[in-house]
């Protein structure tokens, strides 16, 4: 029986189970991710992450992610410096460029253990969230409880950004699953609700599509303050505030997005057989 490791990873809490499918192809279904995920009988994690050979020269390694829900997903900025801080401590270097669904991420060491990944292009044309009609993307036509108004941001995923008085009083749990389907986002969203502290500092709390409450959301925090960013609210370097700790988002002139945080390996392991028997091939 052939046994696979994983290593289990977090960004501020926001936790994975990475697999290495550079060797050795992995396909994991749907519901062998469901399986792995699921915090009581299985590993458990936000997000499962797949290192696959690079797809093209300029990257060094693709990565596949899925939400606990099963589904494939184009970015996740927490398990994107997770799995850069994996390839550079491999190649005892200080950056590297990794491939996603979404484009080819650079990714860099920082200061004091953290990693600086330039998420890519922000994009706002409602088509590219992608939305199911042209709305103006800065007054999103959604109102949930305390959520209206919002802003829609594409990270390389879709995110739905609403500004509150109170992030701590926003009911996440009721409004983010009613959001995250509403049918003006045909791939459904992220929901965050953001709070503006002052022009530097946010406080952001997320229900992540295909996961649910995360502690944070590295593609939301980049969302929230390219929204807040086009709405006159903040400057171009934001920290935000997230369950699990604070990230650090800089907006540069060239329409891209850096996130900095820390990416931490909590444990290593080996996946039981029969979470991967779920109608996975490998
Ligand atoms: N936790 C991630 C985002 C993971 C994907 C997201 N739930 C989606 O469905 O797009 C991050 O740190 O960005």
């Amino acid at each position: 029986m052939n046994l696979l490791a994983f290593r289990k990873m977090h960004g501020l809490g926001n936790d994975f189970v990475v697999l290495d499918g550079r060797a050795d192809a992995i396909a994991v279904a749907p519901a062998a991710v469901r399986a792995i995920a699921n915090r009581r009988t299985g590993v458990g994690c936000d997000q499962l992450v797949v290192i696959e050979p690079a797809v093209v020269p300029a990257a060094d390694a693709f990565m596949r992610i899925y939400n606990a829900d099963g589904g494939e997903v184009g970015a996740c900025g927490n398990a994107t410096r997770c799995v850069a801080r994996l390839l550079m401590e491999e190649r005892g270097c200080d950056s590297v460029a990794i491939a996603t669904a979404a484009g080819i991420l650079a990714c860099r060491r920082d200061t004091g253990g953290r990693v600086s990944v330039d998420m890519g292009p922000l994009r706002y044309a409602w088509e590219e969230i992608p939305l199911a009609h042209a709305v103006d993307t800065l007054h999103l036509p959604i109102a949930d409880g305390p959520l209206v108004d919002g802003v829609a941001v594409s990270v390389g995923n879709p995110h739905a950004v609403f500004f509150v008085a109170d992030a701590e009083a926003v009911p996440l749990a009721d409004c983010g699953p009613r959001v995250e389907i509403n049918p003006l986002f045909p791939q459904r969203t992220n929901v965050e609700a953001v709070q503006v502290l002052d022009r530097a500092t946010v406080r952001m709390r997320v229900w992540e599509r295909g996961s649910g409450i995360t502690q944070a959301c590295g593609t939301g925090a980049c969302a929230a303050a390219a929204a807040a960013h086009r709405l006159g609210l903040v400057d171009a370097q934001v920290r935000v505030i997230l369950d699990g700790g604070e990230l650090l988002i800089e907006l540069l002139t060239d329409g891209h997005v850096l996130m900095t945080g820390p990416a931490t390996l909590a444990f290593s392991g080996v996946l039981d057989p029969t979470l991967l028997a779920n109608g996975s091939r490998r």
